[in-house]
């Protein structure tokens, strides 16, 4: 064994200093990063100022939680952040862009319970009468129905007598909930029970009686099939998508990529019929689109928003044949709405769905198909979201790369694979991280224990996103909040940044400008818009860094 050999005690602090160097050379944020001068006073302030919270608000204990530390579990630690003065100032951040979210999880349960109470066409059904026995383990299913088949009658979800099945009026149902189930209230909670996973049961919910990958994952399938019933209502869907673009800036987004499930063939237009085809939505989510765009620029906020497009998805349980005519499908919304689409994914939970692997061909016929046609839909695909080490859900990581997906959604396991870390370090293919919903979802426990750090540290771009944040219940507390226009009601990628910062001794502000530019870098705009938005977004961290400063 070679002893080491050293002159002196300070030529060991010269080795030693230039093996840190070397090592945090590697990183995303590494040292050789241009920073201005205003970036460097900044970051030492951010610097300073965790040191002292971490000494004062995470030292302390608090109501319920007798032991916080930075960077802790989200659903426990989120009234802690919220006191901080970190949490206010990085409220001001620009967020670069937003490359994984769920549409169908996008929207407040509260607003989306909102909305459906405005259209008499809605209705609600549950498959029993609701009592205080059955209230919890009840789900109740939602859809807008053509007007002949409205119900009038008195009958109510809470009547013993009530025939399972029967369709009512989801304002009726409302207000004619049992009063010793809490009346208007208590039917408002079942239904956002239903449609989230609540921060304060969710507490328990997620980590006793749900404590593992697939136990949640029922509970969180069972969400999208409650809201699924609501949304993709014509009148609804419209609004929908305005209140996300709407928050997604409020939260200091300033373009999204979403992935829309396409699965459904139709949704039910303003008649109650369902025959409204894909198309459709897209005119739909166009028009949306220019319309908040328009109202934007309008409040002198052009620069807050470049824009939004389509990962078209659908679920990873459908047949070959039916994937196959699928492509068809999204290859035919891009010919009509080439700005529009910008990738295809395969979705649901990997753990129990079919593998890439199984659809590998019919996906490769895909790309041939495409360039027959000219046109280009990037995979960008789910894969690895598993605690797993040569499951199936990890081994689809081998061939979403294979495939050439342009980024990796999740990519939770990726840190096992030394070559696929190699391969993405040099293909640029950037990991989507979603870091509250690998908390929820059961595959990790704290920031502390996230791999986020060990792709980022080395020199894999990362960009983080929300996933499905209605579904963690974490946009918003009431009504109410939709009249304030407070940005600390909608805080989840703020809360990943915040997070990212506190966990570590190394990272600062520099690691979270990479994180924000690295996510428009890494977006499918094209090379001048993606240089406008870029360019925009500089503007806005300069202010921002400023902002800090003075
Ligand atoms: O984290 C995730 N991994 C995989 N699939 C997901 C995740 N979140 C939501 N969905 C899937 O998206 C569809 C809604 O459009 C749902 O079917 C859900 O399974």
């Amino acid at each position: 064994m070679s002893s080491p050999k050293f002159a002196d005690f300070a030529h060991y602090k010269q080795e030693r200093a230039a093996l840190i160097n070397h090592d945090r050379s590697l990183r995303r944020d590494n040292p050789e990063s241009k920073v201005s001068p205003s970036e460097a006073k900044a970051d030492a302030i951010i610097r300073q100022l965790r040191l002292s919270e971490n000494n004062s608000v995470w030292a302390t204990e608090h109501e319920g939680v007798p032991h916080p530390f930075p960077g802790m579990e989200f659903l426990t630690g989120r009234n802690i952040i919220l006191k901080t003065k970190l949490f206010e100032i990085l409220a001001k951040m620009p967020k670069g862009a937003l490359l994984h979210a769920h549409l169908d999880a996008t929207v407040n349960a509260e607003f989306v319970l909102k909305l459906a109470l405005e259209q008499p066409a809605l209705h609600v059904r549950t498959a029993e009468p609701i009592s205080a026995v059955t209230l919890s383990g009840l789900l109740p299913e939602f859809r807008a129905l053509p007007k002949e088949l409205f119900t009038n009658s008195e009958i109510t979800l809470t009547d013993p007598s009530y025939i399972p099945g029967t369709w009512v009026s989801v304002k009726k149902a409302r207000d004619t909930f049992d009063s010793a189930l809490g009346g208007p209230d208590g039917f408002d909670k079942w239904v956002i029970g239903a449609m989230t996973i609540n921060p304060s049961e969710g507490q328990s919910i997620t980590y006793q009686t749900h404590n593992t990958v697939n136990k949640i994952w029922e509970k969180f399938t069972s969400t999208f099939t409650v809201s699924t019933g609501i949304i993709r209502f014509v009148p609804i869907w419209e609004k929908y998508i305005y209140e996300f673009f709407r928050s997604s800036v409020e939260d200091g987004v300033s373009y999204v990529e979403v992935r829309i499930n396409f699965h459904p063939k139709y949704m039910f237009g303003e008649d109650g019929q369902e025959n409204v085809p894909h198309r459709v939505w897209l005119q739909i989510f166009d028009a949306t689109l220019n319309r908040f765009k328009a109202d934007l620029k309008q409040q002198g906020r052009a620069d807050e928003f470049i824009g939004a497009r389509i990962i078209y998805s659908t679920l990873r349980y459908i047949s070959v044949e039916d994937l196959d005519s699928t492509c068809e499908d999204c290859i035919t919304l891009k010919q009509e709405f080439p700005h529009l689409i910008a990738g295809f994914d395969l979705v649901g939970p990997e753990n129990v769905l079919k593998p890439l692997i199984y659809y590998a061909e019919s996906l490769l016929r895909f790309r041939e198909r495409q360039k027959e046609l000219g046109i280009d839909i990037p995979f960008i695909l789910h894969a690895g979201e598993t605690l797993g080490d040569g499951t199936e859900a990890d081994v689809n990581l081998y061939d979403a790369i294979l495939l050439g997906t342009l980024r990796i959604g999740h990519g939770f396991s990726l840190v096992k694979h030394p070559k696929l870390m190699e391969m993405c370090r040099e293909r640029n293919i950037l990991i989507e991280v979603c870091p509250i919903s690998y908390e929820i979802l059961r595959l990790t426990s704290s920031m502390l224990m996230h791999p986020l750090p060990i792709l980022m540290n080395n020199g894999l771009p990362v960009a983080l996103c929300s996933d499905d944040p209605a579904m963690f219940g974490n946009m918003g507390l009431s009504f109410d909040f939709y009249q304030v226009n407070d940005p600390l009601h909608s805080p989840i990628l703020l809360t990943y940044f915040l997070q990212v910062l506190v966990a570590s001794e190394v990272t600062g502000l520099i690691a979270l400008r990479e994180l924000a530019r690295d996510s428009l870098l890494h977006s499918t705009l094209e090379d001048t818009e993606k240089q406008r938005a870029i360019a925009a977004w500089e503007k806005r961290w300069e202010d921002f860094v400023e902002s800090i400063v003075s």
